[in-house]
């Protein structure tokens, strides 16, 4: 079929599909998909990201399936051509229905893989590697540490390596880069990801079937083993015992041990004291908690790599709101993604303010309109009183117009209870204050700073 009929095809699918979401969901999941041939009964269509790829498999496949059916015929394929790497380009081709990304943890198999084992699985995250791992301030030691075990591995000091930190701020996701990287450096090593609870409960399974030689052999034949989470060894004492013994095997026999961990060695309780001292011998390295410019840029790199596109305005509010864990800031953006088409609304401030409220900040205390007219006259050095009086000067003015501002943004009140506490004025001033403020924020970049100041003041009162 020509380049006309593929796109003609995918023209009139997309006059159905218009029909049958709503205009943002359209534009948002439909438009971007590009048609690019039609063969073997099958529509391949190219995607710009993996989680676009999964969002439409998720929520739109019925609707695509009939809609191809309808306009192509009974039993038409679609086959997504997902870009995985925007700079080089790089692409894979994804059927439809057919899941590939499930969690890691349940991939893994249960059984203990029998010897000899010619070829190793090494049950990493292919997407965990150090080109999607953004480095800051936070995790620049570890990821450097990691690093240099990756182009050597073994023949570093930092063997082991023992990398800690609380959840979320990317233990995992640096353990699997450094893997990754020695499978593309040295395919030829027999590298093995597993978490500490998966090796225990092949362990338990050992003992049950009579078969912990065996167990003890396969790990013992591994170049590069990475056991996730090891706190979950706490208290298991044969368990301790048996990964007691393979780990002096591996670290005699030259080879490399990556560990992580929610907290340092010396806060490991119920894990032996030998243990715990082989832990140390190598680099014992934190990752500590993302900074709020960290934050920004991982969530501007997800936001870029699934192909998606947020205001600069909600990527700032995320990432002073959401701290800590990585793993919330990738949560909110989906959630986001999910009402902005469900709801068929634009991804603007409004939406995400609510999206963060609800998953965040639930037990911190929150803001009060008096707190926010004390900070903004306190920032401005006026008298809190004279927000309150008919005065038209500019000063003045500003600052009730932020006050207006910010209380829409942290309260719940309606903007004609925030214009009857704030200067007792109507619900319309209070809109043309948020509009006025809001649009000067974008426009005027010390303004801006101005505003981030008052608002980091109010945090701290909270
Ligand atoms: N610096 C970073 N750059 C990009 N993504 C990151 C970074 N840090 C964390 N992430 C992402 O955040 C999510 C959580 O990270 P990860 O699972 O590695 O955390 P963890 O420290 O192992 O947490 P836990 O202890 O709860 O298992 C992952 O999707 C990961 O890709």
């Amino acid at each position: 079929m020509s380049e006309i009929n593929h796109v003609g095809l995918w023209n009139r699918c997309l006059e159905i599909i218009r029909d049958n979401v709503p205009e943002q969901t359209y534009k948002t999941w439909f438009l971007p998909i590009i048609p690019l041939k039609y063969e073997d009964k099958t529509l391949v269509v190219q995607v710009p990201s993996q989680f676009f790829y999964e969002f439409l498999e998720d929520k739109f496949v019925d609707l695509l399936r009939k809609t191809l059916y309808k306009v192509i015929g009974e039993g038409t394929k679609l086959m997504y051509n997902v870009m995985v790497d925007k700079s080089s380009r790089k692409t894979v081709d994804l059927e439809s229905t057919q899941r590939t990304i499930i969690p890691l943890k349940q991939v893994m198999d249960k059984r203990i893989p029998q010897i000899p084992v010619p070829e190793l699985d090494p049950h990493l995250n292919p997407e965990y590697n150090f080109e999607t791992f953004i480095e800051g301030y936070s995790n620049k030691l570890s990821r450097s540490v990691a690093e240099a075990v990756a182009l050597n591995p073994a023949k570093t000091i930092f063997n082991p390596l023992f990398l800690y930190g609380a959840s979320g701020v990317g233990k995992t996701h640096l353990a699997n880069a450094i893997g990754t990287k020695i499978k593309e450096l040295y395919p030829e090593k027999r590298v093995l990801y597993v978490s500490a609870h998966l090796f225990q409960v092949q362990y338990t399974d050992s003992v049950r079937n009579n078969t912990t030689n065996d167990f003890i052999n396969f790990y013992q034949t591994i170049d590069i083993l990475i056991i996730d989470d090891i706190q979950e060894f706490a208290g298991v004492t044969k368990t301790q015992n048996t990964f007691f013994h393979i780990f002096n095997h591996l670290h005699q026999n030259g080879k490399q041990l990556i560990l992580t961990s929610d907290r340092a060695p010396v806060l490991l309780q119920g894990m032996e004291e030998r243990l715990i001292t082989r832990f140390k011998w190598g680099m014992v390295a934190e990752l500590e908690k993302p900074t709020v410019e960290l934050r920004k840029n991982i969530l501007r790199n997800k936001i870029h790599r699934d192909g998606l596109q947020f205001p600069q305005e909600v990527i700032d509010y995320i990432a002073e709101n959401v701290g800590d864990s990585v793993r919330d800031l990738e949560g909110i953006v989906i959630s986001i993604m999910a009402h902005s088409t469900i709801y068929n609304k634009e991804i603007d401030l409004e939406l995400t303010q609510r999206i963060v409220r609800k998953v965040v900040n639930s037990e911190s205390k929150a803001v009060t309109v008096d707190e926010i007219i004390n900070t903004v006259c306190k920032h401005f050095g006026l008298e809190t009183a004279t927000i309150h009086t008919k005065s038209r000067k500019r000063e003045v003015v500003q600052a009730r117009q932020i006050a207006m501002y910010l209380a829409k943004n942290y309260t719940d009140f309606s903007t004609a209870k925030i214009g009857a506490l704030i200067g007792h004025k109507d619900h319309a001033t209070v809109l043309h204050a948020c509009k006025t403020i809001k649009e000067l924020k974008e426009v005027d970049k010390s303004f801006r700073a101005e505003i981030d100041e008052i608002q980091s003041a109010l945090k701290k009162q909270n």
